[in-house]
């Protein structure tokens, strides 16, 4: 499987036309997400220190660095699942800091986990599905037995089809999650993420686990949702082929803190990189 099926097309929501007072919208090209000064402490543990990144309209942005180096701390941060002790992260002129992790579908913010968070028993498209009803306005469960809530389930029935056909596996759509393939599911995964329609999308180690021909289709794929859906992309990744490949912007962490970033080409030969991952596991 490669990019986007074309004969489907699954829009993502425009940037605000009517943005808050004092906030600016993004056209393409400028700051969407921007990190500044992050600090993170566990106990007595500091996991980020005075960390920044930012994430450019319709560009890729892989956040890399050895193990331990505080990629997933950061990510969290911006996903609201980790609270920094200092710091301000701002999504399209909103302070994310002020926001909840469920209430970032609604911002136009969706993201994937590292070690996939699928129901194995339900079908392909009701996992989608559990996306969907993230800003629907009723639960997924109760979905079927309201006669308000209908034609909402038949909206998001729809939507989650349309996800499913523009990573290419809507013929899956009625299966079971389990037994299927874990490339195929990477994708559902994805599908999952897609039907919120966000503007960024945040992948944590999104090739963890796939062959490399499926790493290739990955990359294929993620580029496509950059250049055909104007998603920008920001992922934690430790597979630096497909960074190199895919990144329009490289920022890399080594013990909390930033150590150097910038367009792969850049920053591909720096030896403080070679150095950072020396002694690394990975
Ligand atoms: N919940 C936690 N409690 C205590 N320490 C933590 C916690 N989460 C992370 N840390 C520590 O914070 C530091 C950064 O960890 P983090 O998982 O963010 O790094 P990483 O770059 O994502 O590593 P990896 O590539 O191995 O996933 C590490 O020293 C880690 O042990």
């Amino acid at each position: 499987m490669s990019g986007i099926k074309r004969s489907f097309t699954l829009k993502t929501r425009p940037p605000d036309t009517d943005p808050a007072p004092g906030t600016a919208g993004s056209p393409s090209g400028e700051t969407l997400l921007t990190v500044r000064g992050l600090t993170v402490r566990f106990g007595g543990v500091t996991a980020l220190e005075d960390v920044s990144l930012q994430v450019r309209s319709g560009e890729i942005c892989a956040l890399i660095g050895p193990n331990g180096a505080g990629k997933t701390t950061a990510f969290n941060s911006v996903s609201r699942l980790v609270q920094p002790v200092a710091g301000a992260i701002a999504f399209d002129g909103a302070d994310l800091l002020r926001a909840r992790a469920g209430d970032l579908a609604a911002l136009g913010i969706a993201r994937t986990f590292q070690n996939l968070a699928l129901w194995p028993g339900l079908t392909v498209i009701e996992n989608v599905m559990v996306g969907a009803h993230s800003l629907g306005r009723t639960g997924f469960l109760g979905a079927p037995f309201g006669w308000g809530v209908r034609s909402e389930h038949r909206e998001l029935t729809e939507r989650a089809y349309a996800a499913l056909a523009v990573l290419a596996i809507e013929d899956v759509a009625f299966q079971p999650c389990q037994g299927l393939p874990f490339g195929t599911l990477r994708r559902v995964e994805l599908a999952r993420a897609l039907v919120t329609r966000p503007r960024l999308l945040m992948l944590d180690e999104p090739a963890a686990g796939l062959t490399q021909g499926d790493v290739r289709d990955l990359g294929t794929l993620l580029r496509a949702l950059r250049d055909e859906l104007g998603l920008s992309l920001l992922l934690v990744e430790h597979h630096m082929q497909l960074v190199m490949d895919i990144a329009d912007y490289v920022v890399v962490l080594d013990s909390g803190r930033n150590l150097l970033s910038g367009r792969p080409d850049e920053i591909r030969d720096d030896p403080r990189l070679v150095e950072a991952y020396l002694g690394s596991p990975r």
